[in-house]
């Protein structure tokens, strides 16, 4: 059962912020708290265009709550991940775009939770890691499947075999974040970063959260092929056109290095 204690969500604008909150416990990820994430996303108001996921206090989270492991049969191991599946895919097929803001642990589910994102943000004191392999288990929630896409696989069987904590300059030099900032920061870049997507064209962040992996993982005539179509149902769009007519008649921003 969802437990909303253990988020924070709020509205800055167009972006949802939501913030995991159990930091006494390192923002474990416990049922009530997937339950909670999941019902969450499933209810973005329509006014949403970006949504923005951090951590509570110091640390963005230490993944898998271990004290709610402890009595579960095979059967009930696999419904459970099979959840997780279900609450990350709502964040990878949102229908905005979602930035997670990564600081202190990103830990195991963590790790996982934040890979369903769009982009990540990474404060300087950000770490990575997969201890599973030293408690016994394995990822549960996407991350064979979504990581090794980031990072390869080389690198996650390094991570997991190993149990080697990844710092957050490493993290961005891998492509496992896009930015790398000062303690402090990661919130606010998110927000920027949410405000500044939620400007585009809706039809083109669809675009590129629901054609571009599909286009990326397709044979090159096929994804050329979805390409050339999603070009053209973009282009065809009065959006674009309005768009494209006010940057010929001079009354819109130049694309400036910042
Ligand atoms: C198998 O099917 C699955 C699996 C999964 C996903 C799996 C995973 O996520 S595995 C990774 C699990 N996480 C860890 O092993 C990290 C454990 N935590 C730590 O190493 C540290 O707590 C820390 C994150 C580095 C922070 O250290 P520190 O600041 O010193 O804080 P502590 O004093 O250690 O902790 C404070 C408090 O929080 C409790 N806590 C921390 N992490 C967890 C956790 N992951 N689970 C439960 N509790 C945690 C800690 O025990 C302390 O509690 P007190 O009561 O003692 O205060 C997915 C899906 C599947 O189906």
């Amino acid at each position: 059962m969802a437990d909303p204690s253990t988020l924070v969500v709020d509205t800055v604008g167009p972006v949802l912020t939501i913030g995991l909150n159990r930091p006494k416990k390192r923002n474990a990820l416990n049922d009530g708290l997937m339950a909670a994430l999941k019902d969450c996303l499933t209810d973005i108001p329509d006014q949403i265009r970006a949504v923005v996921i951090h951590g509570i206090g110091d640390h963005f989270s230490a993944g898998l709550d271990l004290s709610e492991l402890r009595e579960r049969d095979a059967t009930e191991g696999l419904v459970h991940s099979q959840t997780w599946h279900r609450v990350f895919d709502k964040i990878q097929y949102c229908r905005v775009p979602v930035i997670a803001a990564l600081k202190g642990a990103v830990i195991g589910g963590g790790l996982e939770l934040a890979c369903a994102a769009h982009i990540r943000v990474a404060e300087a004191s950000a770490y990575y890691a997969l201890p599973e392999g030293s408690r016994g288990i394995f990822v549960g929630g996407g991350g064979s499947v979504r990581l090794p896409r980031l990072i390869g696989v080389a690198r996650m069987a390094d991570m997991m075999l190993t149990g080697r904590v990844y710092s957050a300059a490493e993290g961005v030099v891998h492509g496992f974040s896009q930015y790398l900032i000062e303690n402090g920061s990661a919130y606010d870049k998110a927000l920027e970063l949410g405000n500044r997507v939620a400007q585009n064209a809706p039809l083109t962040n669809f675009a590129v959260l629901q054609a571009l992996p599909m286009i990326a993982e397709a044979n090159p005539q096929t994804g050329l092929l979805m390409e050339s179509l999603m070009a053209t149902v973009a282009q065809s769009d009065q959006e674009a056109k309005t768009r494209i007519r006010a940057f010929l008649d001079h009354k819109t921003a130049k694309v400036r290095p910042s």
